[in-house]
């Protein structure tokens, strides 16, 4: 029986495979006779290894939320204009649409992801398609069939094309049995929203199609993102943005989580470039595939007051959301991403003071030329 022996040989890798992961391919899909979805072992002839380029083919997916369009501007910027392709399934603002390719996927659909994987020559895959905490507890059938079914159809077609796979998980990803107080890499994750259960899904189903297959999984656990020119798509950290408009645009801020809730964030050119550097780092390097990265932790009423340092008449309220306070409640307060700073050299450049004067000297600046016109 090949089959059996072939299984056999393969499970005997399995065990002597290294918990580190620095084998990339250690079980090709072929050397087991079937992809993930059956398909016959040839086919993927068409894949195109990054090697046989100059550069990586990125395709970033659900690339009109708060973190695609700053990641596409940052890789086009390496890796060419034509060589990073933003996809979602909503319309693109004139300025998305015109600084470079753009098109049309809905990850749900498997057929037309594989042919855009397949006629654009995709190596690399970016996989921001969620939603997040709040909206996610709002439509959990939306969620479990975005960030579930959706991410099962990246897994199978990264993998049948031997693509690297980037997928963000969470401070979300951890819960209330958690330590929370500092969050390591590796320990208890119970999360207790939709959100969290499917980034733990994505973390174990990346992690098991890395040792399975040979799948080149990376995943970072992003912190709260804090950004000027992107709005976020609906979570728990979202606070933390909104407070800057608001102290722009009105002078009062009402706050929907408690002043003392401490959480971890990260300004946004600091997320995009820890994304850029585990997507660069040699496999070598890499002793793990799921790693925390952080840069601050701050409650409300410590960003409040950052703020009012600079705009000393901002008021602000407290007007509690029991549904993202629980959240927020049961996430990490600190996180530990002594791994990342150790094996790939994650190291952040923002801290809260510098958040807050680039965040005001953005918005102003915005402002300024907005009444200019
Ligand atoms: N922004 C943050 O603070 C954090 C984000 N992350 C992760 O980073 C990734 C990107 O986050 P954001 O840009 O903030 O999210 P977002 O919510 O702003 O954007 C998500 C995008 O996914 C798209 N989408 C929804 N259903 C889709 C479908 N069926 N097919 C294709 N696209 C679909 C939406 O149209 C949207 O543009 C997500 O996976 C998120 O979980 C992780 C931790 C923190
Ligand atoms: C931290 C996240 O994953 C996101 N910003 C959310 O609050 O849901």
């Amino acid at each position: 029986m090949p089959v059996v022996r072939t299984l056999t040989r393969v499970a005997k890798q399995m065990t002597l495979s290294p918990a580190c992961g620095c084998q990339v391919s250690v079980m090709p899909i072929r050397s087991i006779g079937f992809s993930p979805r059956q398909v016959p072992s040839d086919a993927s002839f068409h894949s195109v290894s990054f090697s046989e380029t100059d550069h990586p083919r990125v395709l970033i997916t659900g690339g009109l939320g708060q973190l695609g369009v700053g990641l596409a501007k940052l890789l086009r910027k390496r890796y060419g204009k034509n060589n990073v392709i933003l996809s979602d399934i909503r319309k693109p603002p004139d300025s998305v649409f015109y600084s470079g390719p753009f098109i049309y996927s809905d990850i749900l659909d498997y057929k037309n992801l594989r042919e855009i994987v397949v006629n654009n020559r995709i190596t690399w895959l970016i996989h921001y398609s969620a939603l997040l905490s709040a909206v996610g507890e709002a439509n959990v059938p939306l969620a479990r069939a975005v960030n579930i079914t959706g991410l099962h159809n990246i897994l199978d077609i990264a993998a049948e094309h031997g693509l690297r796979l980037f997928v963000p998980s969470t401070i979300g990803a951890f819960g209330p049995t958690s330590p929370r107080n500092p969050t390591p890499d590796l320990c208890v994750q119970r999360p207790r929203t939709i959100y969290g259960v499917s980034k733990v899904h994505a973390e174990l189903m990346g992690e098991y199609y890395h040792y399975r297959y040979g799948l080149d999984f990376r995943c970072l656990r992003y912190p709260g993102i804090i950004s000027a020119d992107s709005q976020p798509g609906g979570g728990t950290t979202d606070y933390a943005v909104q407070i800057f408009h608001d102290a722009i645009k009105t002078g009062r801020f009402t706050c929907n989580l408690k002043p003392d809730t401490r959480l971890p964030m990260m300004y946004i050119d600091d997320c995009l470039k820890a994304t850029l550097e585990v997507m660069e780092a040699p496999a070598s390097s890499l002793t793990m595939r799921t790693y925390n990265i952080n840069a601050m932790s701050f409650t409300p009423e410590e960003l409040a007051q950052e703020v009012q340092k600079h705009m000393t008449e901002l008021e602000v309220v407290y007007d509690v959301d029991a549904i993202r306070q629980a959240i927020a409640d049961s996430w990490p307060m600190n996180f530990d991403d002594s791994n990342a700073r150790k094996d790939w050299g994650w190291k952040h450049d923002f801290d809260m003071a510098e958040l807050v004067t680039t965040m005001l000297n953005y918005l102003n600046s915005e402002r300024l030329a907005f009444q200019a016109n």
